[in-house]
């Protein structure tokens, strides 16, 4: 006989809608207004805890959360998830890894990037290393979406590398944002975070929007035939940390080698 499945209400709403999110409407400049036109000083960002499971997988025991998150008031939403080990809950300098969908590698098996492995690399050292948390964020090709990252795919066949390729379709280099982030820190009362990343974008736009990094992690892999330019493209017009022709990493986020300037100890701690 099926058990009804209890979901836990918080301040009378029901997670799994977003019914108290308005719709929001925007100016000329972008800025959130009432009807009337007037400028709204509540946060049209919201995101809602909805569920919590024990998930067994190849690399071990997760607690998997979920959440529901609108930054259009309601009108539509994405779900953020959360894949954590250890008790995080009040912590400081908790282990996280803020991970944006990739469809191509990670159900596909593609080579042509590097997400899949970090997603592999990231799992295994929070396992490892708990306290941790992994935010995965749908926000496939760095927010454009997947049709369209399949549109900057056939041109990069034409030789454009991952940024022009999104400039020639008239696509922002990377429009991703983590309120989300933000709010689901927030929700498990995370007081800091050490960030696993190669992107000083994720960084600065964290810190921007209040979350406490005390630290960055690399979080770098093995450069193939095949996702070798991506990762060059990325160090050298993305500004990444990363060393183009050998990429290696390990727990403590310290360079494994003597010629790996790159990852001095300031880049960890910055
Ligand atoms: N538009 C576009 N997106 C890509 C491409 N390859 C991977 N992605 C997306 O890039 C996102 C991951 O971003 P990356 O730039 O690889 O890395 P990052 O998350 O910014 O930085 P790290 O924290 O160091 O991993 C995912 O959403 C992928 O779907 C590509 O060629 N074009």
């Amino acid at each position: 006989m099926a058990t009804a499945v209890q979901i836990r209400l918080r301040n009378g709403e029901d997670p799994r809608r977003l019914p108290s999110l308005r719709r929001a409407d925007y100016d000329d400049n972008g800025a959130q207004v009432e009807e009337n036109g007037s400028a709204i000083t509540e946060s049209y960002d919201k995101t809602l805890f909805v569920a919590e499971t024990l998930l067994p997988t190849r690399t071990g025991r997760f607690r998997l959360r979920g959440y529901r998150h609108s930054v259009d008031g309601g009108l539509t939403y994405t779900e953020p998830s959360c894949i954590m080990t250890g008790n995080p809950e009040g912590c400081e300098q908790v282990a996280v890894r803020v991970h944006d969908a990739c469809f191509t590698s990670e159900v596909l098996g593609s080579l042509k990037c590097d997400c899949a492995e970090q997603l592999q690399l990231a799992m295994d050292y929070i396992q490892e290393q708990p306290p941790g948390i992994i935010i995965y964020l749908q926000q496939e090709g760095r927010g454009i979406g997947l049709a369209n990252k399949i549109a900057a795919y056939a041109l990069q066949e034409q030789g454009y590398d991952t940024v022009d390729a999104n400039r020639a379709l008239g696509l922002p280099d990377d429009c991703r944002e983590y309120t989300s982030v933000r709010n689901i820190l927030k929700d498990l009362g995370v007081k800091s975070i050490r960030l696993m990343t190669n992107n000083p974008r994720k960084m600065t736009v964290l810190r921007q929007l209040g979350v406490k990094v005390t630290a960055r992690i690399p979080c770098l892999v093995q450069a193939q035939d095949f996702n070798r330019g991506y990762l060059a493209t990325k160090q050298s017009r993305m500004q990444h940390v990363m060393d183009g022709s050998y990429c290696y990493w390990n727990h403590d986020g310290e360079p494994l080698t003597p010629s790996a300037g790159a990852f001095s100890s300031a880049d960890n701690t910055d």
